[in-house]
């Protein structure tokens, strides 16, 4: 746990109450926007708004590289992190296909990818040229991980300072669904195997290898399960790190928070051990194909909005998520009244 007090404050119960009754007062059936309904009061509960707002949105891709890669744990070699890098800063990746379509802010942070970028357009932030490989060392000190968890604060500070009314987080980092498998199962105790899946794309054998180099990991890094900043140092990822950060700066400042799939719910789960009052500001976009996710989410208590069958990160999946709260809060602010438009309610039938 940690060792400060938090600086999140819990969202605004009592507005969150004032909002649902006047969701009844709208010319609908009570509850018939079924969780669309909820979504409004959540958002006004975090935003401490009647009528709150979710545009603009900023997506944050934290990218980083993992030494653990060299154990042949992905279907794709380590250089693709840095090259994907190289296509969000050319506008070429899914992420920034839907970043467009919403009108979001979009920045790329490389938090530890192996080398140097050239970009110009990225931030360049690098605690470190990837992590070590957890499956001999440590991935990184206590230092590199509180290190990482700053980068993504300060990111999430840059969005908000920019306006932005809702962060959406995402990652790039080959190898990141072994580090995120190892720290779920130190997390929740729940084995390997039902938590290890494809990642990019590993099956039959080398699916087989990774979940024993995860499970060997485990037991030689041997983490303190009660210290989620001890898991993240010895199993994580620099990019989980800073997700992890990111979520905790973007509650400080009353903003909702879309949190992707599988590594970014890892990332989510670190960050509300660290801190749990946290979770009141998550809202789940998607559940991912990786099979770990559902623990993952189940430890959460996360039902997420859509189910898509996606397995990119990227932030793609709160990407599609996102118009579901343009919706909610438009539903809020624009629907008329009973009394307005003149309809009957119930009690006047
Ligand atoms: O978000 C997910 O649920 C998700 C599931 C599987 C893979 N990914 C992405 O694929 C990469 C990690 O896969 P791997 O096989 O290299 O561990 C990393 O860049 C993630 O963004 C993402
Ligand atoms: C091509 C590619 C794109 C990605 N985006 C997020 N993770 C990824 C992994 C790969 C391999």
């Amino acid at each position: 746990m940690n060792d400060r007090p938090s600086s999140i404050v819990p969202p605004d119960a009592a507005r969150a109450e004032r909002v649902g009754r006047y969701l009844d007062t709208l010319t609908k059936p009570p509850g018939s926007l079924g969780r669309l309904e909820a979504l409004a009061v959540t958002l006004a509960g975090i935003t401490g708004e009647d009528f709150p707002r979710v545009t603009p949105p900023g997506v944050v891709v934290f990218a980083a590289d993992h030494g653990v890669a060299e154990e042949g744990v992905s279907a794709f070699p380590q250089a693709v992190t840095a090259q994907m890098v190289a296509n969000f800063a050319a506008g070429g990746a899914a992420i920034n296909v839907f970043a467009r379509r919403l009108e979001a802010r979009l920045e790329v942070v490389d938090v530890g990818v192996a080398g140097e970028l050239p970009q110009t357009s990225v931030v360049h932030d690098k605690v470190r040229h990837g992590t070590a490989n957890l499956a001999r060392e440590a991935a990184m000190s206590r230092d590199e991980a509180r290190a990482a968890l700053a980068v993504g604060r300060r990111a999430a500070g840059r969005a908000a300072e920019a306006g932005c009314r809702c962060l959406i987080v995402g990652e790039m980092g080959i190898a990141n669904t072994t580090a995120s498998t190892a720290m779920l199962a130190a997390l929740t105790g729940a084995p390997v195997a039902e938590l290890v899946g494809p990642g990019t794309g590993v099956a039959g054998e080398a699916l087989a290898h990774k979940r024993a180099v995860i499970e060997a990991a485990l037991i030689e890094r041997a983490p303190d399960t009660a210290d989620p900043l001890d898991v993240l140092a010895r199993l994580g990822g620099l990019e989980i790190a800073a997700m992890a950060g990111a979520y905790r700066e973007a509650a400080t400042r009353r903003m909702p928070i879309l949190v992707d799939g599988f590594i970014a719910t890892v990332a989510a789960l670190t960050a509300c051990r660290l801190d749990p009052a946290l979770r009141p500001y998550l809202i789940f976009g998607h559940r991912s194909r990786e099979p770990g996710h559902a623990r993952a989410l189940a430890a959460l208590d996360a039902e997420p909005l859509l189910d898509l069958d996606l397995r990119l990160g990227e932030g793609t999946g709160p990407g599609l998520a996102f118009p579901l709260l343009e919706a909610a809060t438009a539903m809020l602010a624009e629907m008329a009244t009973f009394a307005q438009a003149g309809v009957d309610d119930r009690a006047e039938r």
